[in-house]
């Protein structure tokens, strides 16, 4: 192999899937191999999240990335030198070091996820192999895809706030394999929007490219989903399952929740009860964020009831961190979390996180942010991970096919279609 030491990182200004700014990195070996890399970015972030570098000055809203670029072109250039890339924990290790804050806004966590990702990809092609097969060592032909989770009808922060709820979710938990997964998931998404064209709700496309639908309660999203189901042919929670993303966080703070799109405001219990009452009603198999990041006694009961029997994963309540996650296993608040690398800020912290749940017995989803691009790291990321569960937003916009059609590929790579992890691999949960 020729040399792996980090000899070039360039970082650049492009575009992602909300025409925000955003950081893309290159890393260039002294070898010749070089990875390419490009940030997300959240809308509904936790508060412990790492923090994005924006220059905050009047172009873009703000949101302009220029200064976390220059970092990148300097001192994380000069920083990363010469460092071996196939050492991910190093070159993760001097990124941190590099920054110097808990919470990495010096460079900007946006910089450092795009340059660790980028380095773990030019490490890869320095060994001839896709990031998948060079995170996976040597698990090689064994590999299974991830079962993927797609959003149907968006709301909360990604859709005006038109329902509270931010996700409906579709799950294929009765596929055969990968393909045939996307297969039926492409059916519900057209019957979903059929359905709601004919009975004239259909509004535009959510910032995942989910429906935003003119729904005037929660409820009736939820009615719409199982319809739409059923309109493709298929058995709902049989065939196809609902997994939400309530992300409470964002309509609810101190234990109250304020559900606008039903005109009601809940406590903690009361919340969970309505939880309760939709997970008798409608095929639900997982639950992520019900309450918000500050009420982890809504998680710890909330699990207590219902937790054998649904997934309740931590997004913004455990944003991708080894030590929120043991926090909460401890505590029994939650039983699945939700792994973002831009969260955490670095590879080798998503892995870490990934590593305390799996210790823990928690359920793991890699997921994309609702800004997205071009870049496919993600599926790399839960098959090389063997991460069970994928969570990329919906099937309409060309930033999250690519995700899904990258899984494809990676199927046929493997010498088929993308045979599907097994029930008792997905961790706590018995979700098909
Ligand atoms: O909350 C989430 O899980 C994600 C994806 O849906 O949204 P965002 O990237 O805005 O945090
Ligand atoms: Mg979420």
């Amino acid at each position: 192999m020729r040399s792996t030491a980090i000899a070039r990182v360039i970082g650049r200004r492009v575009w992602d899937s909300r025409a925000r700014p955003t950081v893309e990195a290159d890393v260039v070996l002294a070898g010749g191999a070089q990875g390419r890399a490009i940030a997300p970015a959240g809308a509904s972030t936790g508060s412990g999240e790492a923090v994005d570098l924006r220059d905050g000055g009047p172009e873009f809203g703000g949101l302009d990335v220029s200064r976390a670029v220059a970092g990148v072109n300097d001192e994380i250039a000069e920083g990363l030198h010469g460092l071996d890339a196939t050492d991910q924990g190093a070159v993760d290790a001097a990124l941190r070091d590099l920054d110097g804050t808990p919470d990495k806004s010096r460079l900007g966590g946006n910089a450092l996820i795009a340059v660790s990702m980028a380095s773990a990809k030019a490490a890869a092609a320095a060994r001839e192999q896709p990031l998948w097969a060079c995170l996976a060592g040597s698990s090689g032909k064994d590999l299974r895809l991830p079962l993927p989770e797609i959003q149907l009808f968006g709301g909360g922060a990604h859709a005006g706030h038109r329902i509270d709820l931010q996700d409906i979710m579709v799950t294929a938990i009765g596929a055969r394999d990968y393909v045939e997964a996307l297969d039926w998931t492409a059916e519900v998404y057209a019957a979903a929007g059929a359905l709601l064209d004919a009975r004239g709700q259909l509004f535009g496309l959510a910032d995942e490219g989910g429906y935003w639908p003119a729904f005037d309660s929660n409820e009736a999203a939820l009615g719409a989903a199982v319809e739409s189901i059923e309109r493709a042919g298929l058995t709902p929670g049989q065939d196809m399952a609902l997994s939400l993303d309530i992300a409470a966080s964002q309509f609810g703070t101190h234990g109250r929740y304020r559900l606008a799109a039903d005109g009601r405001s809940l406590d903690s219990d009361g919340l969970g009860e309505l939880l309760e009452d939709w997970l008798r009603r409608y095929p639900i198999v997982s639950i992520e964020d019900p309450f918000a990041e500050d009420d982890p006694e809504g998680f710890r009961r909330f699990t207590a009831a219902v937790g054998q029997r649904v997934q309740i994963v931590g997004d913004d309540f455990l944003v991708t961190d080894a030590r929120r996650i043991r926090e909460a296993a401890a505590k029994s608040a939650a039983n699945a979390v939700l792994i973002k690398p831009n969260q955490a800020g670095t590879l080798s912290e998503a892995r870490e996180a990934l590593d305390a749940a799996r210790e823990s017995g928690f359920a793991a989803i890699v997921s994309a942010r609702s800004g997205e691009s071009e870049d496919v790291t993600v599926t790399h990321l839960a098959v090389g991970w063997q991460v069970p569960q994928l969570k990329v937003g919906s099937f309409a916009r060309g930033e999250r096919t690519a995700k899904w059609n990258e899984g494809i590929r990676i199927a046929e790579a493997l010498g088929g279609r993308g045979e599907l992890h097994a029930i008792e691999d997905l961790g706590a949960v018995p979700i098909r």
